[in-house]
């Protein structure tokens, strides 16, 4: 840090930038330094806020353009692997969102909605250009794939293959989205699918999407299903949960799932066990979410079925979100319209934190498939 950047940001009062400074450079990150992942500070109140508003403080000026950074993504990889998330503050409404967490179910069946309402049906102008053809709002499967498209296909296949679909089997798909997974089952595999979802705005575009196959799609809460099926599948819809209805949502596998049935769960997982999700995503984009530790799923997963198969490929997800990002930008003028230039700053911060979060190991993407103990000769495909 040389002393000119100093005076240009005329930092108002020392001790702010200084004790920020001390702490990016734990990181090896610069304040107006060189590299892409140094910061280029704009208004120099931005290192009180994030010294009093920790993460939410970061991300938030970031949203108002208090800084810039060219390499968000490395930025947060290198912030998440010097620990440096624990070491700033928390606000004080996250101090009370945790006390609350304790105390409430977040995650109830009238609270469930709210995540429907303020992300998935953001607009799905957004989600169709940002995403691949099958709208895979989730990991990809990168092992031979150059493509996005090639990585989801490769996903939806793998998914397939682990569940070992045969035709005329009924399948039931927990946070379906936008129908991807349901349309890809029920064509390629010949299966009669029931898709679940919380958002309005996805059902009607997966009913769409589904128009002339053997697919059902929901409108509803994973808790009101009673129902048979032979497979359940399960797709970044875990972190919708909460740890309060870990054990509830087993039983609903469990209650909807035939004897002889598998369950596949793809999820993002920490290790972390306490409230496992960052306070600025709470708040901007998934509010109540939630990432389970091994131990949740294990501890809920137990009582009723046997772990056959659990995989991890969170490397993947850096990759999908670096994809999504370009997407994004790349489409920003047929939809810029329709969104603000502060909602832009904030879906790349998004997308940008957790690309560096999976590429700091900091959070996992775990797929594990379930039986109860049935033989199936499982060699579960990879
Ligand atoms: C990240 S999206 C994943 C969608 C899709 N499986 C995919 O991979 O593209 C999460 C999905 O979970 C659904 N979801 C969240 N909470 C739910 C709940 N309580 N009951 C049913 N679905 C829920 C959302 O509506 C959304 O479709």
């Amino acid at each position: 840090m040389s002393s000119s950047c100093i005076e240009e940001v005329r930092v108002p009062n020392d001790d702010w930038y200084r004790i920020t400074n001390e702490l990016l450079s734990r990181a090896g990150i610069e304040i107006n330094g060189n590299a892409p992942s140094d910061l280029q500070i704009k208004n120099p109140q931005f290192f009180k806020r994030v010294l009093q508003e920790g993460s939410l403080g970061l991300g938030e000026s970031y949203m108002d353009g208090w800084w810039e950074c060219e390499r968000l993504d490395i930025f947060f990889q290198k912030v998440l692997r010097a620990g440096l998330e624990n070491q700033l503050p928390r606000h004080l409404k996250d101090t009370l969102r945790i006390a609350a967490a304790r105390l409430f179910n977040l995650q109830s069946k009238k609270r469930a909605w709210m995540v429907g309402k303020e992300h998935y049906d953001l607009g799905n102008d957004l989600f169709s250009r940002m995403l691949d053809p099958f709208m895979q709002y989730s990991c990809g499967y990168w092992k031979d794939a150059q493509t996005l498209e090639e990585a989801q296909q490769a996903k939806l296949n793998l998914i397939c293959q682990k569940l070992k679909l045969e035709p005329g089997m009924r399948v039931l798909d927990i946070g379906c989205g936008w129908g991807g997974l349901a349309q890809f089952m029920a064509e390629h595999y010949g299966v009669s699918v029931v898709g679940v979802t919380i958002s309005a705005e996805q059902q009607k575009m997966a009913q769409q999407r589904c128009e002339g196959l053997d697919v059902t799609i929901l409108l509803q809460d994973y808790r009101d299903l009673h129902d048979k099926f032979d497979r359940i599948v399960s797709v970044g819809m875990f972190e919708h949960v909460g740890p309060k209805n870990y054990a509830t949502y087993f039983s609903v596998v469990d209650r909807n799932l035939k004897p002889d049935g598998l369950f596949l769960l793809h999820t993002i997982g920490s290790k972390r066990t306490d409230l496992n999700v960052d306070p600025w995503i709470n708040k901007y984009i998934f509010p109540n979410g939630c990432l389970p530790s091994v131990r949740h799923i294990a501890d809920a997963s137990e009582p009723h079925f046997v772990m056959e198969d659990w995989h991890n490929f969170g490397a993947d997800y850096d990759t999908t979100l670096m994809a999504w990002h370009e997407r994004f930008l790349e489409s920003w003028p047929e939809i810029a319209d329709n969104y603000s230039e502060r909602f832009k700053r904030m879906f790349t911060y998004y997308l940008n934190a957790c690309a560096g979060a999976f590429r700091a190991r900091d959070i996992q993407l775990w797929q594990v498939v379930f039986s109860r103990g049935v033989e199936h000769g499982l060699r579960v495909a990879r």
